[in-house]
C-alpha cells in the first residue's frame, strides 16, 4: 500500500508548477535548509496510536509524521482523514504504510500496536499476546531507524519496555514507556478537583507500575509551591489517610472505568504521550514520572525492570532520575511494585 501526501511540483509535459504560481526574486536562491528535518512514526492507528497522532499534529512538533498498522485498508483511511485537515493544521507530511521503510530515519518511534484489554482485564494479562507482536516491531524500527528513540505504550507498558530495550539492543536512555505519566495526570486532576483548583498547580506523582501496584507519592505533593501535607499538619489541620488513599484508589480504578464505559482510553493517553514527545524532540528537560530502567534507584534491586520514577527528558531520552524525597513507607511500596513487574518479567524468557 502506499502512502504519502506530497505531489510532485511538475505538471504535464514536465513543467514545473512551482515556477507557473511563484515567481523567484531576482538573485536569490532558495535558502539552503538549517533545520534538521524531524520525524516521528507511530505504530499502531487504533483508538490510542491516533489520539496521539493528531495531538502530535495540532503541536506543530514534527516535520513528518509516518504511521504504520498491520490493517492496510484501515491505514490509509486515517491516514487519509488526516490529510484532509492540512487547511487547519501546522504544515506536517503525513506517510503511511504497512510496510516499516516508511518509518526511515525518525527521531522518535511510538508503538501503540497491541491488544487491549477488555472490560475487568487487567493489563498484565495481556503480556503474550503483545510480546509476540513486539518481536515483529522493534527489530524493523530498529533497521530503519537505528538512532531513533523507542517510545512504548502498548500494554503491560513496563514489561513491553523492558521487551522493547532486550530486542533493540539500545542503551537504556532511548528506550522510554509511557508509564505512570497518564496515571500522575488523573491524580493530579483528582486532587485539583478535591482542592478546587488548577490541576496545571498541583505537582504530584504516581510512581511504580502503570497498573494495580502504582504508589502515590503523597510526602511530596505540592500545590502552588506548598507542600500539602506538611502545610496541613503545621496548620494543625487534620486529613484522614483514607481520603488520600481513596484519591489513590480512583487513580488506579480510571481506566477499567473509562474501559467499562467507552471499551478503550484514548484522549488523555493522546494528550500524555504528546506532552512527553514535544520533551524529548524539543529538549525541553522537562520532568515526568515515565518508565525506565530503575534497577539502582531508591534501592530498587533484584533485576533490570522498567517502572516509572520522576525523570529529566530531552533530545537524548532519558538524561537523568530526580531524587525525590520518599517516606519509608513509600519506598518499601515501590519495591514492592518493582517485584510485581519482575515476577511478571522473570516468566518470559527474554
Ligand atoms: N500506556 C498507557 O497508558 C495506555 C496504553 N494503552 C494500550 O495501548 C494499546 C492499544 O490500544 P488501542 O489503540 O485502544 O487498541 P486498538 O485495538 O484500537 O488498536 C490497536 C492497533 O494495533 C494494530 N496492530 C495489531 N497488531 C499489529 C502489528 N503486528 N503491527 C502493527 N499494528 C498492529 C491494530 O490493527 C490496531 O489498529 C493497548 O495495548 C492498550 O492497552 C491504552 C491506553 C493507555
Ligand atoms: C488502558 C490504560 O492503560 C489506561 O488508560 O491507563
Amino acid at each position: 500500500m502506499h502512502n504519502s501526501t506530497s505531489s510532485s511540483s511538475l505538471g504535464p509535459g514536465g513543467l514545473d508548477l512551482s515556477q507557473v504560481f511563484f515567481k523567484s526574486i531576482s538573485n536569490t536562491h532558495p535558502p539552503s535548509p538549517t533545520k534538521r528535518h524531524t520525524k516521528i512514526s507511530v505504530i499502531g492507528v487504533g483508538n490510542v496510536g491516533m489520539a496521539i497522532a493528531q495531538t502530535i499534529l495540532t503541536q506543530d512538533l514534527v516535520d513528518e509524521l509516518a504511521l504504520v498498522d498491520a490493517k492496510p485498508d484501515k491505514l490509509r483511511g486515517e491516514m487519509l482523514d488526516l490529510q484532509h485537515a492540512a487547511a487547519f493544521l501546522p504544515r506536517t507530511k503525513i506517510v503511511a504504510s504497512v510496510d516499516y521503510s516508511v518509518t526511515s530515519g525518525s527521531d522518535l518511534c511510538i508503538v501503540t500496536a497491541g491488544a487491549r484489554q477488555n472490560p475487568g482485564e487487567s493489563r498484565l494479562n495481556l503480556l503474550q499476546r503483545n510480546l509476540t507482536m513486539y518481536k515483529g516491531i522493534v527489530p524493523e524500527l530498529v533497521k530503519y531507524s537505528p538512532e531513533c528513540i523507542l517510545f512504548i505504550v502498548s500494554n503491560p507498558v513496563d514489561v513491553l519496555t523492558y521487551v522493547a530495550w532486550k530486542l533493540s539492543g539500545f542503551p537504556a536512555n532511548r528506550v522510554i514507556g509511557s508509564g505512570t505519566n497518564l496515571d500522575s495526570s488523573r491524580f493530579r486532576f483528582l486532587i485539583a478537583d478535591h482542592l478546587d483548583v488548577n490541576a496545571q498547580d498541583v505537582q504530584a506523582y504516581i510512581v511504580g507500575e502503570h497498573g494495580d501496584s502504582s504508589v502515590a507519592l503523597w510526602s511530596s505533593i505540592s500545590v502552588g509551591g506548598v507542600p500539602v501535607l506538611s502545610f496541613l499538619e503545621r496548620q494543625q489541620i487534620a486529613f484522614e489517610k483514607e481520603t488520600l488513599e481513596k484519591i489513590h484508589k480512583q487513580v488506579v480504578e480510571s481506566a477499567y472505568e473509562v474501559i467499562s464505559l467507552k471499551g478503550y482510553t484514548s484522549w488523555a493517553i493522546g494528550y500524555s504521550v504528546a506532552n512527553l514527545a514535544r520533551s524529548i524532540i524539543r529538549d525541553q528537560r522537562r520532568i515526568h514520572p515515565v518508565s525506565v530502567l530503575a534497577k539502582g534507584f531508591y534501592g530498587i534491586d533484584g533485576g533490570d525492570v522498567f517502572l516509572s520514577l520522576p525523570a529529566q527528558l530531552g533530545r537524548s531520552g532519558v538524561l537523568g532520575v530526580t531524587n525525590v524525597h520518599l517516606t519509608d513507607e513509600e519506598i518499601q511500596q515501590l519495591r514492592n511494585s518493582a517485584k510485581t513487574i519482575l515476577d511478571v518479567q522473570n516468566q518470559l524468557g527474554i
